[in-house]
């Protein structure tokens, strides 16, 4: 496993009418990366945002720009999403249909490639596409909202994928449900990069975001 861990704090529970300064000040309190949910209410019942925001809010932060597209189709919007300063991006495999081709393209646009599967999707279904990927994510629930609980079932699975990495040079990220109470079970199942919203979030202000992301470090054994 890579021995950094990454703690991505989701906007999705930011303040939306303060989004730059919101990213600003999960930036100073310490996270590593900032993770961008797009939703486009046809694969997830929900609608956020697109390039264009993600444009607005670049200055925001220097950090790592980790976009997790919950769209379909993704194609026709990976360079606009790349344009607009995304470092990362993630496409899910169940929206993408030709997904060894929608990898190459993301790397092919200078970001880090991501593949994303659902709870219900088995790690199968990725098993030909590690070689075209940054990071995997397992999604620990279904997606399309923040604060939703912790799916369970999906430990195994985060398991089997850390041992179809094996050695490469490839992160796995859980997205859904991360916090103090579950985090260590994540991390002992193989998970190196952690998204969270709510239990980043919670608190409203810098200072409760740097006590939320110390007490998820401390719960994952890394402070
Ligand atoms: O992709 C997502 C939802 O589809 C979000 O990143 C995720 O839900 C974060 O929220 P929380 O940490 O509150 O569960
Ligand atoms: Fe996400």
């Amino acid at each position: 496993m890579a021995a950094d861990l990454v703690i991505a704090p989701s906007i999705l529970s930011s303040d939306f009418s303060r989004l730059g300064e919101e990213i600003a000040a999960v930036d100073r309190a310490g996270a590593d990366w900032i993770h961008l949910d797009v939703m486009d209410g046809h694969f997830v019942p929900n609608i956020t945002f697109g390039p264009p925001v993600v444009a607005a809010v670049r200055a925001a932060s220097k950090k790592f720009f980790d976009a997790h597209l919950m769209i379909e189709p993704a194609d026709p919007y990976l360079e606009a999403f790349a344009k607009a300063g995304c470092d990362g991006i993630t496409v899910h495999a169940e929206a993408t249909r030709h997904l060894d081709r929608s990898l190459q393209a993301i790397r092919a646009l200078g970001c880090k490639a991501g593949v994303a599967i659902n709870p219900a999707t088995p790690e199968t279904a990725i098993q030909y596409v590690l070689d075209r990927v940054d990071l995997v994510l397992v999604m620990t629930v279904n997606p399309g909202f923040g604060g939703q609980s912790f799916i369970r079932s999906t430990l195994d699975k985060i398991g089997r994928v850390r041992a179809m990495i094996g050695d490469r040079p490839i992160r796995l990220q859980v997205d859904g449900g991360v916090a103090p109470d579950t985090i260590g079970e994540i991390v002992a199942a193989g998970a190196d990069t952690f998204v969270a919203g709510s239990a980043v979030y919670k608190g409203g202000n810098e200072a409760a975001y740097r006590a939320n992301m110390d007490a998820l470090r401390k719960a994952a054994g890394r402070s």
